[in-house]
């Protein structure tokens, strides 16, 4: 095993893979010596960010289809599992959605391993499984109350994932992530949802005229200034973290949940006020009602996931992240 590519020839299935965050997770795991192979509907992902490795077409909601493809690579220990609904605001109005896609298409991909060598997963789940708190910065042991549908069913997944573990001896890594933001540096792969539902990508294109006026979802939270604070982690920070998971399970770690954040809240307003600095264009808002489901405050006491796989985001500070994103997006004025 080479020290720069610990993977060493590995394959890995990514479920997810060709989606924002899976497609950094899979030019992560290519650079660390393993084979990415990414299993994906294309429901929101892209074909063409699929670049390290080959692209398996099949939906979760399909058992049979889901048992099909694992038994095509039947030999693969590791599954990283991203593939999932992912809009707070849509999960409101449509759960049925969210839980088929979500719940169900977890329940068969955890059926699916059962039937192969797929003995570990590392999960993506989220900070919206725990409830409203002022218990900031949140550690893991902080109660899962969710207050969002979409938080609900990541809470669900993680709950089987652990069933599972204790009955069929799954190991696994559940890692709760903040709020992905940024892109790539060398500028390959970046945030390209459509529609887009999340706060950077929604102000840049609105801060470049391709888009109307930035709406703020509520400014009369409790907080400085009135509008909801998050947790930006770098996407390739993210991705990193798969790696050290990945790693910690090969040497000996069976079950662990961490949160994957930096410790840092930024509110909308201070997102926006950076990316005017950052690219020099106004961004001018409008308050708007509350969106349904959020939560006022969230940000991350990450001392967990450093002690137990040695993660640490490196790339994380506000303006690194918006400059990469900034990097991505500028090239749709090209
Ligand atoms: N973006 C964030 O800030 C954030 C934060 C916390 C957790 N997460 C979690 O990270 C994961 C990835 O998020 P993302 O932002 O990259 O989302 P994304 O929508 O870009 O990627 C999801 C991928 O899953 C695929 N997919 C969805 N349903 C599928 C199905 N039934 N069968 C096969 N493939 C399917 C999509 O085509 C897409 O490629 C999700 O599980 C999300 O809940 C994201
Ligand atoms: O046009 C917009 C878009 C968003 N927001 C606000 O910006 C904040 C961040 O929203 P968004 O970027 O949509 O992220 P979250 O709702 O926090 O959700 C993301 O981050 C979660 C972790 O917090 C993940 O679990 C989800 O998958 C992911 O979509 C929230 O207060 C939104 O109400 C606005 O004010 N205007």
């Amino acid at each position: 095993m080479s020290a720069d590519k610990p993977l060493n020839d590995r394959d890995i299935i990514v479920v997810g893979g060709a989606g924002y965050i899976g497609a950094h997770v899979c030019k992560t795991l290519s650079k660390y010596g393993a084979n990415p192979i990414t299993f994906d509907n294309l429901s929101s992902g892209h074909a063409h960010a699929v670049k390290w490795g080959p692209l398996e077409t099949v939906d979760l909601r399909d058992a049979g289809a889901t048992e099909a493809a694992f038994q095509r690579y039947a030999h693969v220990e590791t599954v990283i599992h991203l593939a999932s609904s992912i809009e707070v605001g849509i999960g409101e109005t449509h759960p049925a959605e969210f839980y088929q896609n979500n719940v169900l298409g977890a329940m068969n991909l955890l059926n699916a391993m059962r039937k192969t060598d797929a003995a570990q997963i590392i999960f993506s789940s989220t900070c919206a499984t725990y409830g409203e708190t002022d218990a900031m910065p949140l550690t893991e042991n902080q109660p899962q109350i969710p207050l969002s549908t979409y938080g609900k069913t990541k809470l669900a997944i993680e709950h089987m994932i652990e069933s599972y573990h204790k009955a069929y001896g799954l190991k696994y890594v559940t890692l709760r992530y903040f709020n992905a933001a940024g892109a790539d540096e060398a500028g390959e792969i970046g945030e390209e949802h459509d529609p887009e539902t999340h706060l950077i990508p929604i102000a840049l294109r609105s801060a470049m005229g391709l888009r109307g006026r930035m709406k703020i979802f509520g400014t009369d939270y409790d907080t400085p200034d009135g509008s909801c604070i998050r947790d930006y982690i770098h996407v390739s920070d993210i991705a990193l973290a798969h790696v050290k998971a990945l790693l910690a399970l090969d040497t000996g770690l069976a079950a662990t949940s961490l949160n994957i954040g930096t410790g840092n809240g930024v509110s909308n307003l201070e997102v926006l006020q950076t990316i005017e600095r950052v690219t020099g264009l106004p961004l001018p808002y409008d308050p708007a009602p509350r969106r349904g489901g959020d939560l006022s405050r969230l940000y991350a006491d990450g001392a967990k996931a450093k002690a137990i796989i040695g993660f640490e985001p490196q790339h994380s500070g506000i303006e690194t992240i918006i400059k990469t994103a900034w990097n991505f997006h500028k090239r749709e004025m090209d």
